[in-house]
C-alpha cells in the first residue's frame, strides 16, 4: 500500500556545528510545514530555556524510567547527560501525515536510521574543526571541560557523516536553511512520483 505518513528528518552534527541555530531559522520562516519534536534531557536548563519548549527537563530516574516503560524512539548518554526523543509524539504527528523535524547528536541519529531507515538523515558540517572549536566558545555556555569533551565527541561523529543522505555545509545560516528545504522538497518529490509509479502499476494489474 502507498503511504501517507509524514517524512521523518533528522538533522544531525558536531555539538556547536549550529543545529540549533539553524533549526531556529528554518521553523522562524512562515512557508516551512514541519513539526519540530522536542527532546527530553537530564542537563540542566540553560539561561532563558524553557521546560517544553527547548526540552522537556527531567531527573536521571525520571529518564531512566522513561527508557525502561519504552517511551524513547532513541536516547544517548552524551557527555554525561542523557537525551532521548519521545516516541509517541513521532509515532502520532507522521501517522497524521506531517513531516518531523528532530535534531539530535549522531549516536541517536544511527538508532533512528535502523527504526526508520526510509527518514531522511542529514548531516550539518561545520567550514573546519577550527570553526566549530570558535562556535562552541563563542556561544560560552559550557566550561574549559565540557568544550573539551565536546569537541573530542565531535572529531568522531564527523567521520560519521558517509552514514547520512545528505551532508550540508553551514558555513552561512540562511545558506544551511536554503539547502535543507531544498532538500527536503526534493525528497517530496522523489517519493510522489514513486508513490505514483506504484499507483500506476496496480492499475495496471
Ligand atoms: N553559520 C554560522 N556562522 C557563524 N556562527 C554560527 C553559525 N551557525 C551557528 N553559529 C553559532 O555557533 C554557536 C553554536 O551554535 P548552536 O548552539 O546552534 O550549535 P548546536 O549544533 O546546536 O550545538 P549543540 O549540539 O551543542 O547544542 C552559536 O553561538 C551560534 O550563534
Ligand atoms: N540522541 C539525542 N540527542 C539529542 C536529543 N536532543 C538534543 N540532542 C543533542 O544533544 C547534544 C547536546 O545538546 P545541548 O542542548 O546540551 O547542547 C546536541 O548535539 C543535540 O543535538 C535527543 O533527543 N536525542
Amino acid at each position: 500500500m502507498v503511504s501517507e505518513r509524514g517524512l521523518l528528518i533528522v538533522l544531525s552534527g558536531p555539538s556547536g556545528v549550529g543545529k540549533g541555530t539553524v533549526r531556529k531559522a528554518l521553523f522562524s520562516q512562515p512557508d516551512i510545514n514541519l513539526q519540530y519534536s522536542i527532546s527530553v534531557t537530564t542537563r540542566k536548563p540553560r539561561e532563558g530555556e524553557v521546560d517544553g519548549v527547548d526540552y522537556f527537563f527531567k531527573t536521571r530516574e525520571e529518564f531512566e524510567q522513561m527508557i525502561r516503560e519504552n517511551k524513547l524512539l532513541e536516547w544517548a548518554e552524551y557527555v554525561g547527560n542523557y537525551y532521548g526523543t519521545p516516541i509517541d509524539y513521532v509515532e502520532k504527528t507522521l501517522q497524521e501525515g506531517k513531516d518531523v523535524f528532530l535534531e539530535i547528536e549522531v549516536q541517536g541519529a544511527l538508532q533512528v536510521r535502523k527504526v526508520f531507515p526510509e527518514g531522511l538523515f542529514i548531516f550539518l558540517a561545520p567550514p573546519s574543526l577550527s570553526e566549530l572549536r570558535k562556535r562552541i566558545e563563542m556561544r560560552g555556555t559550557e566550561s574549559e571541560e565540557l568544550i573539551r569533551d565536546r569537541l573530542r565527541a565531535a572529531r568522531e561523529e564527523l567521520e560519521m557523516m558517509d552514514a547520512y543522505d545528505y551532508v550540508v555545509e553551514n558555513d552561512r545560516v540562511e545558506l544551511a536553511c536554503e539547502r535543507i528545504k531544498a532538500i527536503v522538497m526534493a525528497e517530496h518529490c522523489r517519493r510522489e512520483r514513486v508513490a505514483c509509479r506504484y499507483k500506476k502499476m496496480l492499475e495496471v494489474e
